[in-house]
């Protein structure tokens, strides 16, 4: 069974690798929000896999990091990509919780989705 908690955070950034004249060079910012997904059995008493509870406080120092920061400025997201960001916080979370994915949505419409390969 994989269950899910979704997070959001304020963040800007610039993509340096981009080609001369994009967008996405630019300084600009995301209402980001990101699932993270994680897998097990569901325990026979509780009926669930995990506290969605657990789930938070795993993500809130990972949270913190991130909201109202530059992203280039973080060790390890100076290229900051959503697939990239999608990555990084699974490193951040690996050990913490059964990850089954990262999902980064920068936009409505856009996003990456991370499965630990
Ligand atoms: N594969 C990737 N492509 C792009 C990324 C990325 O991280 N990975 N990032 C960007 C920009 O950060 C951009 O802010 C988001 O891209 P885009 O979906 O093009 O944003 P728009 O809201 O402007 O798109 P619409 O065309 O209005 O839907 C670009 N590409
Ligand atoms: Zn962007």
């Amino acid at each position: 069974m994989e269950i899910y908690k979704e997070f959001t955070f304020e963040a800007a950034h610039r993509l340096p690798n981009v080609e001369e004249g994009h967008k996405c060079a630019r300084l600009h910012g995301h209402s980001y929000r990101v699932e993270v997904h994680v897998e097990g059995r569901i325990d026979p008493h509780t009926g669930w896999v995990m506290d969605f509870a657990d789930i938070t406080s795993a993500f809130a120092p990972v949270r913190s990091e991130l909201d109202h920061h530059l992203l280039n400025d973080i060790e390890g997201l100076a290229n900051p990509t959503s697939e990239h960001l999608s990555m990084w916080i699974w490193q951040r979370l690996e050990n913490a919780l059964p990850l089954a994915a990262i999902v980064v949505k920068e936009t409505p419409t856009s996003g990456s989705i991370y499965r630990g390969r």
